[in-house]
Protein backbone atom coordinates (compact mmCIF):
# COMPACT_ATOMS: atom_id res chain seq x y z
CA UNK A 1 0.00 0.00 0.00
CA UNK A 2 1.76 3.32 -0.86
CA UNK A 3 2.16 5.55 1.35
CA UNK A 4 1.82 10.15 1.35
CA UNK A 5 2.82 12.58 3.69
CA UNK A 6 0.86 15.73 4.10
CA UNK A 7 3.09 18.21 5.75
CA UNK A 8 1.57 21.60 5.47
CA UNK A 9 -1.98 22.37 6.80
CA UNK A 10 -4.15 21.11 4.25
CA UNK A 11 -8.18 20.46 4.17
CA UNK A 12 -9.49 17.54 5.75
CA UNK A 13 -10.52 16.33 2.03
CA UNK A 14 -7.05 15.34 1.37
CA UNK A 15 -6.61 12.84 3.65
CA UNK A 16 -10.26 11.72 3.22
CA UNK A 17 -9.43 10.76 -0.08
CA UNK A 18 -5.91 9.41 0.33
CA UNK A 19 -8.01 6.77 2.79
CA UNK A 20 -10.93 5.79 0.62
CA UNK A 21 -8.34 4.93 -2.31
CA UNK A 22 -6.32 2.51 -0.43
CA UNK A 23 -3.44 4.72 0.36
CA UNK A 24 -1.83 5.13 3.84
CA UNK A 25 -1.58 8.93 5.20
CA UNK A 26 0.43 10.52 7.82
CA UNK A 27 -0.24 14.48 8.44
CA UNK A 28 2.66 15.81 9.97
CA UNK A 29 2.68 20.05 9.97
CA UNK A 30 5.14 22.11 11.30
CA UNK A 31 8.22 20.05 10.89
CA UNK A 32 11.78 21.38 11.01
CA UNK A 33 13.78 20.32 7.96
CA UNK A 34 15.95 17.72 9.73
CA UNK A 35 12.46 16.15 11.13
CA UNK A 36 11.11 15.84 7.54
CA UNK A 37 14.72 14.51 6.06
CA UNK A 38 14.38 11.65 8.68
CA UNK A 39 10.80 10.04 8.25
CA UNK A 40 10.55 10.84 3.97
CA UNK A 41 12.53 8.39 3.02
CA UNK A 42 9.41 6.05 4.55
CA UNK A 43 6.78 7.76 1.96
CA UNK A 44 5.68 7.12 -1.65
CA UNK A 45 4.19 10.29 -1.75
CA UNK A 46 4.38 14.10 -0.05
CA UNK A 47 1.63 16.32 -0.54
CA UNK A 48 2.13 20.02 0.04
CA UNK A 49 1.62 23.81 0.42
CA UNK A 50 3.56 26.57 0.62
CA UNK A 51 5.45 26.12 3.65
CA UNK A 52 7.76 22.79 3.07
CA UNK A 53 10.55 23.20 1.15
CA UNK A 54 11.31 20.27 -0.94
CA UNK A 55 14.94 20.85 -1.60
CA UNK A 56 17.51 19.00 -3.23
CA UNK A 57 18.93 17.57 -0.33
CA UNK A 58 15.04 16.68 0.94
CA UNK A 59 14.47 15.16 -2.21
CA UNK A 60 18.18 13.42 -1.58
CA UNK A 61 16.87 11.71 1.54
CA UNK A 62 13.13 10.88 -0.32
CA UNK A 63 14.96 7.26 -1.28
CA UNK A 64 11.06 5.99 -1.82
CA UNK A 65 9.50 9.03 -3.18
CA UNK A 66 7.70 8.86 -6.39
CA UNK A 67 5.05 11.67 -6.11
CA UNK A 68 5.58 15.57 -4.78
CA UNK A 69 1.73 16.79 -5.03
CA UNK A 70 1.82 20.89 -4.67
CA UNK A 71 -2.18 21.49 -3.43
CA UNK A 72 -1.59 25.18 -5.14
CA UNK A 73 0.06 26.78 -8.06
CA UNK A 74 3.67 28.34 -7.73
CA UNK A 75 5.93 25.31 -7.11
CA UNK A 76 8.62 27.66 -6.41
CA UNK A 77 9.38 25.76 -3.16
CA UNK A 78 10.36 22.56 -4.42
CA UNK A 79 13.53 22.03 -6.81
CA UNK A 80 11.80 20.88 -9.66
CA UNK A 81 15.13 19.70 -11.15
CA UNK A 82 16.59 18.18 -8.55
CA UNK A 83 13.51 16.11 -8.31
CA UNK A 84 13.57 15.22 -12.18
CA UNK A 85 16.84 14.32 -11.41
CA UNK A 86 15.34 11.53 -8.86
CA UNK A 87 12.79 10.55 -11.04
CA UNK A 88 10.54 12.06 -8.90
CA UNK A 89 7.01 13.49 -10.24
CA UNK A 90 5.75 16.89 -9.62
CA UNK A 91 2.08 18.04 -9.83
CA UNK A 92 0.15 21.43 -9.02
CA UNK A 93 -3.06 21.94 -9.29
CA UNK A 94 -3.01 24.93 -11.68
CA UNK A 95 -6.76 26.37 -11.55
CA UNK A 96 -7.79 25.25 -7.99
CA UNK A 97 -7.21 28.44 -6.63
CA UNK A 98 -7.28 31.31 -9.51
CA UNK A 99 -10.38 32.79 -8.62
CA UNK A 100 -9.87 32.81 -5.06
CA UNK A 101 -6.84 34.57 -5.66
CA UNK A 102 -8.05 36.61 -7.85
CA UNK A 103 -10.93 38.25 -5.81
CA UNK A 104 -7.88 38.94 -3.12
CA UNK A 105 -6.47 41.41 -5.52
CA UNK A 106 -9.63 43.12 -6.05
CA UNK A 107 -9.83 42.98 -2.42
CA UNK A 108 -6.91 44.59 -1.98
CA UNK A 109 -7.82 47.09 -4.81
CA UNK A 110 -10.61 48.02 -2.66
CA UNK A 111 -8.64 48.43 -0.03
CA UNK A 112 -6.15 50.58 -1.49
CA UNK A 113 -8.85 52.84 -2.63
CA UNK A 114 -10.70 53.44 0.06
CA UNK A 115 -7.79 53.15 2.91
CA UNK A 116 -9.78 50.75 4.18
CA UNK A 117 -7.11 49.44 6.86
CA UNK A 118 -6.09 52.50 8.28
CA UNK A 119 -9.88 54.06 8.32
CA UNK A 120 -10.72 50.70 10.06
CA UNK A 121 -7.93 50.96 12.69
CA UNK A 122 -8.66 54.79 13.42
CA UNK A 123 -12.72 54.16 13.99
CA UNK A 124 -11.74 50.79 16.04
CA UNK A 125 -8.99 53.45 17.84
CA UNK A 126 -12.15 55.92 18.80
CA UNK A 127 -10.88 58.81 16.16
CA UNK A 128 -13.68 59.28 13.90
CA UNK A 129 -11.32 60.60 11.51
CA UNK A 130 -13.74 61.09 8.48
CA UNK A 131 -12.17 64.23 6.91
CA UNK A 132 -8.53 61.95 7.13
CA UNK A 133 -9.80 59.29 4.17
CA UNK A 134 -10.29 60.44 1.03
CA UNK A 135 -10.41 57.77 -1.58
CA UNK A 136 -10.20 57.41 -5.47
CA UNK A 137 -13.25 55.40 -7.42
CA UNK A 138 -12.33 52.63 -9.62
CA UNK A 139 -14.68 53.04 -12.30
CA UNK A 140 -12.70 54.45 -15.05
CA UNK A 141 -9.47 53.93 -13.83
CA UNK A 142 -6.77 52.11 -16.33
CA UNK A 143 -5.91 48.83 -14.11
CA UNK A 144 -2.73 47.68 -16.03
CA UNK A 145 -1.91 43.68 -15.41
CA UNK A 146 1.04 42.51 -15.64
CA UNK A 147 0.83 38.74 -16.46
CA UNK A 148 -2.82 37.73 -17.89
CA UNK A 149 -2.89 34.32 -17.44
CA UNK A 150 -5.19 31.72 -15.83
CA UNK A 151 -5.49 34.25 -12.33
CA UNK A 152 -5.06 37.47 -14.26
CA UNK A 153 -7.67 37.09 -16.78
CA UNK A 154 -9.90 36.53 -13.77
CA UNK A 155 -8.98 39.83 -12.35
CA UNK A 156 -9.61 41.55 -16.00
CA UNK A 157 -12.98 39.92 -15.94
CA UNK A 158 -13.73 41.18 -12.26
CA UNK A 159 -12.35 44.52 -13.21
CA UNK A 160 -14.22 45.18 -16.70
CA UNK A 161 -17.43 44.12 -14.53
CA UNK A 162 -16.68 47.44 -12.07
CA UNK A 163 -16.02 49.61 -15.15
CA UNK A 164 -12.49 49.83 -15.15
CA UNK A 165 -10.19 50.13 -18.88
CA UNK A 166 -8.09 47.17 -18.28
CA UNK A 167 -4.89 46.70 -20.50
CA UNK A 168 -2.18 44.09 -20.08
CA UNK A 169 1.22 43.16 -20.54
CA UNK A 170 2.34 39.76 -21.18
CA UNK A 171 4.55 38.96 -23.70
CA UNK A 172 2.34 35.27 -24.09
CA UNK A 173 -0.56 36.86 -24.59
CA UNK A 174 -1.68 36.69 -27.97
CA UNK A 175 -3.95 39.70 -29.52
CA UNK A 176 -6.59 36.99 -30.39
CA UNK A 177 -6.76 36.27 -26.25
CA UNK A 178 -6.40 40.44 -25.26
CA UNK A 179 -9.51 41.36 -27.59
CA UNK A 180 -11.49 37.86 -25.99
CA UNK A 181 -10.85 39.10 -22.36
CA UNK A 182 -11.58 42.60 -23.30
CA UNK A 183 -8.05 44.20 -22.46
CA UNK A 184 -5.81 45.93 -24.41
CA UNK A 185 -2.06 44.48 -25.26
CA UNK A 186 0.59 46.87 -24.30
CA UNK A 187 3.83 47.27 -23.74
CA UNK A 188 5.60 47.60 -20.21
CA UNK A 189 6.46 51.09 -20.37
CA UNK A 190 2.93 51.76 -21.61
CA UNK A 191 1.75 49.94 -18.88
CA UNK A 192 3.73 52.00 -16.85
CA UNK A 193 3.00 55.02 -17.77
CA UNK A 194 -0.47 54.92 -18.02
CA UNK A 195 -2.03 52.41 -15.18
CA UNK A 196 -3.86 53.99 -12.17
CA UNK A 197 -3.51 50.52 -10.32
CA UNK A 198 -0.94 48.11 -11.44
CA UNK A 199 -1.62 44.28 -10.37
CA UNK A 200 0.76 41.55 -10.60
CA UNK A 201 0.27 37.85 -11.96
CA UNK A 202 2.85 36.30 -13.36
CA UNK A 203 5.42 33.36 -11.78
CA UNK A 204 9.05 34.61 -10.16
CA UNK A 205 11.33 33.74 -13.68
CA UNK A 206 14.48 35.41 -14.15
CA UNK A 207 12.49 37.64 -16.80
CA UNK A 208 9.92 38.50 -13.84
CA UNK A 209 12.45 39.30 -11.13
CA UNK A 210 12.58 42.85 -10.08
CA UNK A 211 10.02 43.52 -13.01
CA UNK A 212 8.94 46.62 -10.86
CA UNK A 213 12.12 47.25 -10.53
CA UNK A 214 13.20 51.22 -9.34
CA UNK A 215 13.54 51.98 -12.55
CA UNK A 216 10.48 50.72 -13.79
CA UNK A 217 8.63 52.35 -10.45
CA UNK A 218 10.25 55.37 -11.37
CA UNK A 219 7.84 55.43 -14.80
CA UNK A 220 5.04 54.96 -13.12
CA UNK A 221 2.05 57.23 -12.97
CA UNK A 222 2.06 59.24 -10.22
CA UNK A 223 -0.09 58.45 -7.48
CA UNK A 224 -0.18 54.81 -8.94
CA UNK A 225 -1.46 52.07 -6.43
CA UNK A 226 0.23 48.52 -6.84
CA UNK A 227 -1.00 45.11 -5.80
CA UNK A 228 1.01 42.11 -5.68
CA UNK A 229 -0.69 38.91 -4.79
CA UNK A 230 1.55 36.33 -7.50
CA UNK A 231 5.37 36.23 -5.90
CA UNK A 232 7.58 37.71 -3.60
CA UNK A 233 10.78 39.16 -5.83
CA UNK A 234 8.69 40.77 -8.23
CA UNK A 235 8.66 44.16 -6.90
CA UNK A 236 11.85 45.51 -5.46
CA UNK A 237 10.96 46.61 -1.85
CA UNK A 238 12.95 48.77 -1.26
CA UNK A 239 12.23 51.37 -3.94
CA UNK A 240 8.45 50.47 -3.16
CA UNK A 241 9.24 51.94 0.01
CA UNK A 242 11.27 54.71 -1.00
CA UNK A 243 8.17 55.43 -3.67
CA UNK A 244 5.69 55.31 -1.07
CA UNK A 245 8.00 57.77 1.07
CA UNK A 246 8.53 60.17 -1.47
CA UNK A 247 4.44 59.89 -2.06
CA UNK A 248 5.04 59.28 -6.00
CA UNK A 249 3.27 55.72 -5.15
CA UNK A 250 -0.36 56.17 -3.91
CA UNK A 251 -0.50 53.07 -2.63
CA UNK A 252 1.02 49.25 -2.24
CA UNK A 253 -1.00 46.36 -1.32
CA UNK A 254 1.64 42.87 -0.62
CA UNK A 255 0.09 39.93 -0.07
CA UNK A 256 3.23 37.91 -1.06
CA UNK A 257 7.02 39.12 -0.11
CA UNK A 258 10.99 38.43 -1.05
CA UNK A 259 11.23 36.60 2.85
CA UNK A 260 8.24 34.59 4.00
CA UNK A 261 7.11 34.49 6.22
CA UNK A 262 7.31 38.60 6.67
CA UNK A 263 7.84 38.81 10.10
CA UNK A 264 9.64 41.97 9.70
CA UNK A 265 9.88 44.52 6.72
CA UNK A 266 10.86 48.21 6.32
CA UNK A 267 7.76 48.25 5.26
CA UNK A 268 5.38 47.86 7.97
CA UNK A 269 4.29 50.94 9.25
CA UNK A 270 4.47 52.94 6.09
CA UNK A 271 1.84 55.34 5.40
CA UNK A 272 -0.15 53.80 2.53
CA UNK A 273 1.17 50.30 2.63
CA UNK A 274 -0.97 47.25 3.53
CA UNK A 275 0.08 43.53 3.50
CA UNK A 276 -1.69 40.08 3.87
CA UNK A 277 0.50 36.69 4.79
CA UNK A 278 0.03 35.24 1.64
CA UNK A 279 -3.70 34.70 1.89
CA UNK A 280 -4.11 34.73 -1.48
CA UNK A 281 -5.34 31.45 -1.82
CA UNK A 282 -6.96 30.95 1.80
CA UNK A 283 -10.41 30.36 1.15
CA UNK A 284 -13.16 27.24 2.25
CA UNK A 285 -13.56 27.24 -1.67
CA UNK A 286 -9.78 27.28 -2.86
CA UNK A 287 -8.40 25.19 -0.08
CA UNK A 288 -10.97 22.32 -0.72
CA UNK A 289 -10.45 22.48 -4.45
CA UNK A 290 -6.42 22.60 -4.22
CA UNK A 291 -7.15 19.96 -1.54
CA UNK A 292 -9.40 17.17 -3.60
CA UNK A 293 -7.33 17.69 -6.77
CA UNK A 294 -3.83 17.07 -5.57
CA UNK A 295 -4.73 13.66 -3.47
CA UNK A 296 -6.93 12.66 -6.38
CA UNK A 297 -3.46 13.32 -8.88
CA UNK A 298 -1.47 12.08 -6.46
CA UNK A 299 -3.57 8.97 -5.70
CA UNK A 300 -4.33 8.32 -9.73
CA UNK A 301 -0.21 8.08 -10.30
CA UNK A 302 0.58 5.79 -6.87
CA UNK A 303 -2.10 3.70 -8.22
CA UNK A 304 -2.82 3.54 -12.08
CA UNK A 305 0.10 5.37 -13.43
CA UNK A 306 -1.94 8.06 -14.50
CA UNK A 307 -0.09 11.69 -14.94
CA UNK A 308 -2.37 15.05 -14.42
CA UNK A 309 -0.43 18.35 -14.43
CA UNK A 310 2.79 17.37 -13.63
CA UNK A 311 5.54 19.72 -14.26
CA UNK A 312 8.16 17.17 -15.23
CA UNK A 313 6.01 14.60 -17.39
CA UNK A 314 3.57 14.40 -19.97
CA UNK A 315 0.00 13.90 -18.81
CA UNK A 316 -1.27 10.45 -18.69
CA UNK A 317 -5.01 9.98 -17.88
CA UNK A 318 -6.12 7.63 -15.66
CA UNK A 319 -8.27 5.59 -18.02
CA UNK A 320 -5.09 5.97 -20.22
CA UNK A 321 -2.84 4.36 -18.11
CA UNK A 322 -3.60 0.59 -18.29
CA UNK A 323 -3.93 1.10 -21.85
CA UNK A 324 -0.60 1.79 -22.43
CA UNK A 325 0.75 0.07 -19.61
CA UNK A 326 1.86 -3.49 -21.67
CA UNK A 327 3.44 -1.00 -24.65
CA UNK A 328 5.29 0.73 -22.44
CA UNK A 329 6.73 -2.54 -20.78
CA UNK A 330 7.52 -3.33 -24.53
CA UNK A 331 8.80 -0.15 -24.73
CA UNK A 332 11.22 -0.64 -21.82
CA UNK A 333 12.25 -3.89 -22.82
CA UNK A 334 13.18 -2.93 -26.16
CA UNK A 335 15.31 0.21 -24.72
CA UNK A 336 16.78 -2.37 -22.04
CA UNK A 337 17.83 -4.71 -25.08
CA UNK A 338 19.38 -1.91 -27.49
CA UNK A 339 21.08 0.08 -24.05
CA UNK A 340 22.88 -3.23 -23.13
CA UNK A 341 23.59 -4.22 -26.62
CA UNK A 342 24.92 -1.07 -27.87
CA UNK A 343 28.87 -0.27 -26.68
CA UNK A 344 29.73 2.54 -28.70
CA UNK A 345 28.14 6.52 -27.18
CA UNK A 346 24.82 6.71 -27.74
CA UNK A 347 24.00 9.77 -29.42
CA UNK A 348 20.68 9.84 -30.50
CA UNK A 349 17.56 7.20 -29.53
CA UNK A 350 14.73 7.20 -31.94
CA UNK A 351 11.39 5.42 -31.32
CA UNK A 352 8.59 4.79 -34.22
CA UNK A 353 4.83 3.34 -33.51
CA UNK A 354 3.02 1.96 -36.34
CA UNK A 355 -0.38 0.02 -35.96
CA UNK A 356 -2.61 -0.16 -32.74
CA UNK A 357 0.83 1.87 -30.83
CA UNK A 358 0.22 4.89 -33.38
CA UNK A 359 -3.35 5.66 -31.87
CA UNK A 360 -1.80 6.09 -28.44
CA UNK A 361 -0.38 8.59 -26.64
CA UNK A 362 3.80 8.59 -27.55
CA UNK A 363 4.97 10.40 -24.52
CA UNK A 364 4.73 7.81 -22.33
CA UNK A 365 6.39 5.13 -24.77
CA UNK A 366 8.88 7.01 -25.49
CA UNK A 367 9.61 7.22 -21.54
CA UNK A 368 9.80 3.97 -21.24
CA UNK A 369 12.07 3.15 -24.27
CA UNK A 370 14.63 6.47 -22.75
CA UNK A 371 14.20 4.71 -19.45
CA UNK A 372 15.35 1.65 -20.63
CA UNK A 373 17.64 2.67 -22.92
CA UNK A 374 19.60 4.32 -20.08
CA UNK A 375 19.36 1.85 -17.17
CA UNK A 376 22.75 0.30 -18.20
CA UNK A 377 23.84 3.34 -16.89
CA UNK A 378 22.13 4.56 -14.13
CA UNK A 379 19.77 2.00 -11.47
CA UNK A 380 18.30 5.19 -10.31
CA UNK A 381 16.53 5.84 -13.69
CA UNK A 382 13.24 5.61 -14.60
CA UNK A 383 10.22 7.50 -16.97
CA UNK A 384 10.46 11.12 -15.17
CA UNK A 385 14.19 10.80 -14.86
CA UNK A 386 14.85 9.77 -18.50
CA UNK A 387 14.24 12.56 -20.99
CA UNK A 388 16.13 14.56 -18.47
CA UNK A 389 19.30 12.22 -18.18
CA UNK A 390 18.82 12.11 -22.54
CA UNK A 391 19.15 16.08 -22.34
CA UNK A 392 22.33 15.94 -19.82
CA UNK A 393 23.91 13.47 -22.26
CA UNK A 394 23.35 14.94 -25.15
CA UNK A 395 21.39 12.51 -26.72
CA UNK A 396 18.65 13.63 -29.54
CA UNK A 397 15.36 11.86 -29.14
CA UNK A 398 13.33 11.68 -31.63
CA UNK A 399 9.54 10.23 -32.22
CA UNK A 400 7.60 8.98 -35.32
CA UNK A 401 4.28 7.75 -35.86
CA UNK A 402 3.86 6.05 -39.29
CA UNK A 403 0.41 5.76 -40.27
CA UNK A 404 1.02 3.07 -42.11
CA UNK A 405 -0.66 -0.52 -42.88
CA UNK A 406 1.59 -2.77 -40.84
CA UNK A 407 2.29 -6.96 -40.44
CA UNK A 408 1.40 -6.61 -36.94
CA UNK A 409 -1.41 -5.37 -35.21
CA UNK A 410 1.21 -2.85 -33.60
CA UNK A 411 4.85 -2.13 -33.54
CA UNK A 412 7.45 -0.52 -31.41
CA UNK A 413 10.95 0.44 -33.32
CA UNK A 414 14.15 1.56 -31.21
CA UNK A 415 16.99 2.65 -33.23
CA UNK A 416 20.39 3.88 -31.72
CA UNK A 417 22.16 6.18 -33.44
CA UNK A 418 26.00 5.85 -31.95
CA UNK A 419 29.35 6.93 -34.04
CA UNK A 420 29.36 3.92 -35.73
CA UNK A 421 25.83 3.71 -37.22
CA UNK A 422 22.74 2.72 -36.52
CA UNK A 423 20.97 -0.38 -35.25
CA UNK A 424 17.63 -1.03 -34.27
CA UNK A 425 15.03 -3.62 -32.26
CA UNK A 426 11.51 -3.62 -32.99
CA UNK A 427 8.82 -5.16 -31.09
CA UNK A 428 4.98 -6.63 -30.86
CA UNK A 429 2.47 -7.03 -28.45
CA UNK A 430 0.93 -10.57 -28.66
CA UNK A 431 -3.28 -10.50 -27.68
CA UNK A 432 -2.71 -6.74 -27.16
CA UNK A 433 -0.49 -7.53 -24.15
CA UNK A 434 2.30 -9.92 -24.28
CA UNK A 435 5.82 -8.22 -25.37
CA UNK A 436 7.34 -10.18 -28.13
CA UNK A 437 10.75 -9.43 -29.93
CA UNK A 438 9.93 -9.28 -33.53
CA UNK A 439 13.57 -8.03 -35.34
CA UNK A 440 16.93 -7.44 -33.85
CA UNK A 441 19.36 -5.75 -36.05
CA UNK A 442 17.79 -6.26 -39.24
CA UNK A 443 16.88 -9.69 -38.75
CA UNK A 444 13.67 -10.87 -38.48
CA UNK A 445 13.19 -13.07 -34.73
CA UNK A 446 10.28 -14.39 -33.02
CA UNK A 447 11.16 -13.99 -29.30
CA UNK A 448 9.19 -13.21 -25.91
CA UNK A 449 11.50 -11.66 -23.44
CA UNK A 450 12.29 -12.98 -19.91
CA UNK A 451 14.17 -11.75 -16.70
CA UNK A 452 17.82 -13.16 -18.33
CA UNK A 453 18.13 -13.63 -22.00
CA UNK A 454 21.63 -14.61 -23.81
CA UNK A 455 22.43 -13.03 -27.00
CA UNK A 456 24.52 -14.25 -29.18
CA UNK A 457 25.65 -13.40 -32.42
CA UNK A 458 27.85 -16.28 -34.62
CA UNK A 459 28.33 -17.49 -38.11
CA UNK A 460 25.42 -19.82 -39.48
CA UNK A 461 27.92 -23.04 -39.47
CA UNK A 462 26.41 -26.66 -38.92
CA UNK A 463 26.88 -27.70 -35.03
CA UNK A 464 26.84 -24.75 -33.16
CA UNK A 465 23.80 -25.28 -31.34
CA UNK A 466 24.87 -28.61 -30.11
CA UNK A 467 27.79 -26.91 -28.63
CA UNK A 468 26.44 -24.17 -27.38
CA UNK A 469 23.96 -26.41 -25.78
CA UNK A 470 26.68 -28.84 -24.21
CA UNK A 471 28.24 -25.50 -22.86
CA UNK A 472 25.82 -24.24 -20.76
CA UNK A 473 24.82 -27.58 -19.54
CA UNK A 474 28.29 -28.03 -17.90
CA UNK A 475 27.63 -24.72 -16.46
CA UNK A 476 24.62 -26.22 -15.04
CA UNK A 477 22.97 -23.20 -16.95
CA UNK A 478 19.13 -25.16 -18.32
CA UNK A 479 17.68 -22.72 -21.25
CA UNK A 480 14.04 -21.72 -20.82
CA UNK A 481 13.13 -20.79 -24.53
CA UNK A 482 15.29 -20.74 -27.60
CA UNK A 483 14.64 -18.19 -31.06
CA UNK A 484 16.87 -17.86 -33.71
CA UNK A 485 17.06 -15.70 -36.74
CA UNK A 486 19.78 -15.32 -39.46
CA UNK A 487 20.23 -12.94 -42.48
CA UNK A 488 20.67 -15.84 -44.88
CA UNK A 489 22.03 -19.53 -44.87
CA UNK A 490 25.32 -19.79 -43.93
CA UNK A 491 25.38 -16.04 -43.00
CA UNK A 492 25.41 -13.83 -39.43
CA UNK A 493 23.19 -15.65 -37.17
CA UNK A 494 21.42 -14.32 -34.33
CA UNK A 495 20.24 -16.24 -31.24
CA UNK A 496 18.15 -15.41 -27.99
CA UNK A 497 17.86 -17.57 -25.20
CA UNK A 498 16.36 -17.33 -22.33
CA UNK A 499 17.66 -19.17 -19.28
CA UNK A 500 16.60 -20.10 -15.27
CA UNK A 501 20.29 -19.66 -13.71
CA UNK A 502 22.26 -16.52 -14.15
CA UNK A 503 25.00 -16.41 -16.56
CA UNK A 504 28.24 -16.36 -14.96
CA UNK A 505 30.97 -14.35 -16.51
CA UNK A 506 33.19 -17.85 -17.28
CA UNK A 507 30.16 -19.50 -19.33
CA UNK A 508 30.14 -16.10 -21.07
CA UNK A 509 34.14 -16.40 -21.97
CA UNK A 510 33.48 -20.59 -22.96
CA UNK A 511 30.44 -19.41 -24.93
CA UNK A 512 32.64 -16.57 -26.46
CA UNK A 513 35.70 -19.22 -27.78
CA UNK A 514 33.20 -21.61 -29.38
CA UNK A 515 33.90 -22.12 -33.41
CA UNK A 516 32.03 -18.89 -35.34
CA UNK A 517 30.80 -17.02 -31.93
CA UNK A 518 31.34 -13.05 -32.87
CA UNK A 519 29.04 -11.37 -29.79
CA UNK A 520 28.03 -12.41 -26.90
CA UNK A 521 26.28 -10.87 -23.92
CA UNK A 522 23.86 -11.53 -20.72
CA UNK A 523 21.04 -9.56 -20.62
CA UNK A 524 18.82 -8.72 -17.77
CA UNK A 525 15.48 -6.94 -18.26
N1 LIG B 1 -0.92 34.74 -3.36
C1 LIG B 1 -1.27 33.50 -3.50
O1 LIG B 1 -1.65 32.83 -2.55
C2 LIG B 1 -1.26 32.87 -4.86
C3 LIG B 1 -2.26 31.93 -5.17
C4 LIG B 1 -2.25 31.36 -6.44
C5 LIG B 1 -1.27 31.70 -7.35
N2 LIG B 1 -0.31 32.59 -7.00
C6 LIG B 1 0.73 32.98 -7.95
O2 LIG B 1 0.14 33.78 -8.97
C7 LIG B 1 0.95 33.73 -10.12
C8 LIG B 1 0.08 33.62 -11.37
O3 LIG B 1 -0.63 32.42 -11.37
P1 LIG B 1 -1.48 31.99 -12.65
O4 LIG B 1 -2.24 30.77 -12.28
O5 LIG B 1 -2.20 33.12 -13.21
O6 LIG B 1 -0.31 31.58 -13.62
P2 LIG B 1 -0.38 31.44 -15.20
O7 LIG B 1 0.77 30.61 -15.59
O8 LIG B 1 -1.74 31.03 -15.64
O9 LIG B 1 -0.15 32.92 -15.70
C9 LIG B 1 1.09 33.56 -15.61
C10 LIG B 1 1.17 34.53 -16.76
O10 LIG B 1 2.38 35.26 -16.62
C11 LIG B 1 2.84 35.50 -17.93
N3 LIG B 1 4.24 35.85 -17.93
C12 LIG B 1 5.31 35.03 -17.87
N4 LIG B 1 6.44 35.75 -17.95
C13 LIG B 1 6.08 37.04 -18.05
C14 LIG B 1 6.81 38.25 -18.15
N5 LIG B 1 8.14 38.26 -18.18
N6 LIG B 1 6.12 39.39 -18.22
C15 LIG B 1 4.76 39.40 -18.20
N7 LIG B 1 4.02 38.29 -18.13
C16 LIG B 1 4.68 37.11 -18.04
C17 LIG B 1 2.55 34.22 -18.65
O11 LIG B 1 2.53 34.40 -20.06
C18 LIG B 1 1.19 33.84 -18.11
O12 LIG B 1 0.16 34.34 -18.95
C19 LIG B 1 1.90 32.56 -9.90
O13 LIG B 1 3.14 33.06 -9.48
C20 LIG B 1 1.30 31.82 -8.73
O14 LIG B 1 2.25 31.13 -8.00
C21 LIG B 1 -0.29 33.19 -5.78
O1 LIG C 1 -1.02 27.39 -0.41
C1 LIG C 1 -1.13 28.60 -0.25
O2 LIG C 1 -1.68 29.12 0.70
C2 LIG C 1 -0.55 29.55 -1.29
C3 LIG C 1 -0.73 29.05 -2.68
C4 LIG C 1 -0.21 29.98 -3.74
O3 LIG C 1 0.95 30.63 -3.42
C5 LIG C 1 -0.07 29.24 -5.05
O4 LIG C 1 0.90 29.47 -5.76
O5 LIG C 1 -0.98 28.47 -5.36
Amino acid sequence: MPKVLISDKMSPKAPEIFRARGIEVHEKTGLSKDELAAIIGDYDGLAIRSSTKATAALIAAAKNLKVIGRAGIGVDNVDVPAASAAGVVVMNTPFGNSITTAEHAIALMFALARQLPEADASTQAGKWEKNRFMGVELTAKTLGLIGAGNIGSIVADRALGLKMKVIAYDPFLTPERAKDMGVEKVTLDDLLAKADFITLHTPLTDSTRNILSAEALAKTKKGVRIINCARGGLIDEAALKAGLDSGHIGGAALDVFVEEPATASPLFGTPGFISTPHLGASTDEAQVNVAIQVAEQMADFLLTGGVTNALNMPSLSAEDAPKLRPYMALAEKLGLIVGQLETAEIRGVKVEVEGAAAQLNIKPITGAVLAGVMRSFSDTVNMVNAPFLARERNIEVAEVRHERDTDYQTLVRVTVRTPEGERSVAGTLLGSQFPRLVEIFGIKVEADFSERMLFIINEDKPGFIGRLGTTLGEAGVNIGTFHLGRRGAGAEAILLLSVDQPIPEQLLWNVCRLPGVKTVKALKL
